[in-house]
């Protein structure tokens, strides 16, 4: 028995994809998607596990995408890590529309918006049941909100890292552009690096593998998944040492 009595993951850390935001528009944040997002958290949240929430800004800006070409690249990448701010405030917004209270923690200075990123802070607001939202990836240009997200899973002990995208989990190459890629149960951390398998960034798995911390990636759009995932049931494909 797990110590929430029902789980088998007590703190865990959610990377949200930006474009998952994005339903099916080509841009920005989508009313309904991000009800239904909220809908899947609210049911973890019952649950008793404490949930901390890295989100990405690929439905904005992306300092490496076309948009930014002939841009300084940190340019773009600070212009990337405030559009993650965008999507942290709009899903922060939504959590409280629905009774769950949540906090955005921003790793850039923005503090008549958010709090700024004190890991103290955001265990107290975890002890306390309030999910927390990590805005603005590591601070850094050159990273991602993967690296994010496996950064912050190490700093508050969390038991494991949800990759919720767009596809069911790890495939043997990207589904969205090769129909025969094969979708894996598990996989270990060295030969997903090995095997480069852009599902996340060799940085983000490298830092995962070298501390212990397993990652599931899965299917948001799936009803009902980020809650099995939680209940240690079978889905998606898992990331292990
Ligand atoms: N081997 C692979 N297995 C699964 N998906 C893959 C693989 N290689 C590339 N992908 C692609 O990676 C995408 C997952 O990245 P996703 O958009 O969720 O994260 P992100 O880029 O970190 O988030 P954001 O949208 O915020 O930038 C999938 O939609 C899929 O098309
Ligand atoms: O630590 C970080 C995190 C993100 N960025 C920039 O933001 C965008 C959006 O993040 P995604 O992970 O792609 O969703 C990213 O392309 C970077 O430009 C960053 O610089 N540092």
């Amino acid at each position: 028995m797990s110590e929430t009595g029902q789980t088998k993951t007590k703190r865990i850390l959610l990377k949200l994809s930006g474009e998952a935001l994005m339903g099916d528009k080509a841009f920005g944040i989508n009313r309904d998607t991000l009800k239904s997002i909220v809908g899947e958290i609210s049911e973890v949240v019952k649950l008793g596990v404490q949930l901390a929430i890295v989100v990405g800004g690929g439905n904005i800006f992306r300092g490496v995408a076309l948009g930014s070409t002939g841009m300084d690249r940190a340019t773009g990448d600070y212009m990337g890590m405030l559009a993650t701010c965008m999507n942290a405030m709009a899903l922060q917004d939504a959590l409280r529309n629905s009774g769950i209270e949540a906090r955005v923690q921003c790793a850039l200075d923005i503090d008549q918006v958010a709090e700024p990123y004190i890991r103290g802070k955001a265990l107290s607001h975890l002890k306390k049941g309030r999910v927390v939202i990590f805005a603005a990836g590591t601070g850094n240009p050159f990273f991602t909100t993967d690296t994010a997200a496996a950064l912050r899973s190490a700093e508050i002990g969390a038991d494991m890292v949800l990759k919720a995208t767009q596809v069911d989990g790890v495939y043997s190459a990207d589904p969205k552009k090769d129909p025969d890629a094969k979708l894996y149960k598990s996989i270990s951390f060295d030969e997903a690096i090995q095997k480069k398998l852009k599902i996340l960034d060799a940085t983000a798995f490298t830092l995962c593998r070298d501390q212990g911390m397993p990652i599931r990636v899965f299917n948001l759009h799936k009803p009902g998944a980020l809650k099995r995932v939680v209940l240690g049931e079978d889905e998606g494909t898992l990331v292990h040492l």
